[in-house]
């Protein structure tokens, strides 16, 4: 039978559960997904790193873990919370239950928690730290805040995908294997690099565009890599999703701030600006660029999101630099704006500034 495990909030509440997983204690920025579909791709979504993610539908594992879905290697998230966890899945594509997959991958969870009542303390109250825990502690200290989990996620070695198509530099705050599938897909080249490359080693590989990827964290807590952002991406065609996105708006002098309870889901309607269509994108972020700080960059608003209003999308006014802050290349979630991977594709195809470089 599995063993009584407890969620500590930071405020001092407490919930408790069934333990499952990884059986060492844990803890983490307590955040959650609404999705009702996707466990197995948000789970191994690196922007996870150092947070645990409370799944809004109430049952998760019914349809096991698979081969495909995985968007990278090893989880890097700090733990799972769920109402129900299914420790008998069907599906013919299954080859292990989540239980097991999270045991082996030293990720521990609880189910058995009231979700519905979690997700409403964490909207109320915004995010916050948790621990999970076997026993109650007297008092609560919490570990080190890292600044940052990108150089953890990170390749630490260029890697290439040889192909005859343009050559994309994907930049790696950590990366969704989706986003390195949509561009092979599309025929391009591909070579990951470490978040830290300089200039100088992307120039040294004749890029022919720039994909910024998603990532854990604060932006602010990588600034000393901006400088290179901005000289990259003012050299060559570029397109930053999340993370990304957020990286470049502060690289050329914009702000993020903090959302109380970030947006994290498959069904977030966003709005093109220019066109007025809506489309729904799948998200996974706690901060935002500030609207108002773009005012005084060379970026305008593309996207905005139809809930609060936030900047999903943005793009340089003469530059093709173009950036959103949710995900196109979904998974979890729906197939909307996978034409932006097309898009960017053209653009670097049409682009003469690198070449002339
Ligand atoms: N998915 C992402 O790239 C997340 C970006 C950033 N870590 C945030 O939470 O806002």
């Amino acid at each position: 039978m599995a063993s009584k495990g407890y969620l500590v909030l930071e405020t001092g509440e407490v919930w408790e559960g069934k333990w499952m997983g990884d059986k060492r204690p844990t803890e983490g920025e307590v955040v959650f997904n609404t999705s009702m579909t996707g466990y197995q791709e948000i789970i191994t979504d690196p922007s996870y790193a150092g947070q645990m993610i409370v799944f809004c539908y109430p049952l998760i594992g019914n349809y096991g873990i698979n081969d495909i879905d995985f968007e990278s290697c090893v989880p890097h998230l700090a733990g799972v919370i769920t109402g129900e966890d299914c420790e008998a899945p069907s599906h013919f594509q299954s080859i292990q239950s989540l239980h097991h997959y999270l045991e082996h991958q030293g990720v521990a969870g609880l189910s058995g928690i009231d979700t519905r009542a979690l997700v409403k303390t964490i909207r109320k109250q915004g995010t916050m730290k948790g621990k999970l825990v076997f026993e109650i502690p007297s008092s609560l200290e919490w570990g080190k805040t890292e600044p940052s989990h990108v150089p953890v996620v990170s390749v630490t070695q260029p890697i290439t995908y040889e192909q005859e198509g343009p050559h994309i530099i994907l930049i790696d705050f950590g990366y969704k294997k989706s986003i390195l599938d949509y561009l092979l897909k599309l025929g391009c080249k591909v070579t990951v690099v470490p978040y830290n490359t300089s200039f100088d080693t992307v120039k040294g590989l004749k890029p022919d565009g720039i994909m910024l990827s998603n990532g854990p964290g604060n932006p602010e807590g990588i600034s000393n890599i901006l400088p290179a952002i901005q000289q990259i991406t003012s050299t060559y065609p570029t397109f930053g999703i999340c993370l990304g996105h957020q990286l470049l708006a502060l690289a050329y002098g914009a702000t993020t701030s903090k959302l109380t309870y970030g947006h994290r889901g498959a069904n977030h309607p966003v709005q093109h600006v220019d066109s007025g269509k809506v489309y729904i994108t799948s998200q996974n972020h706690g901060y935002e660029v500030n609207k108002t700080s773009l005012k005084n960059t060379p970026f305008i608003p593309t996207y905005h999101n139809i809930n609060d209003g936030s900047v999903e999308g943005m793009k340089h006014h003469t530059l093709p630099i173009a950036s959103v802050q949710f995900h196109p290349e979904a998974h979890a979630g729906p197939s909307d704006t996978e034409f932006m991977f097309r898009d960017f594709i053209e653009l670097v195809g049409e682009s003469t500034y690198a070449t002339t470089s």
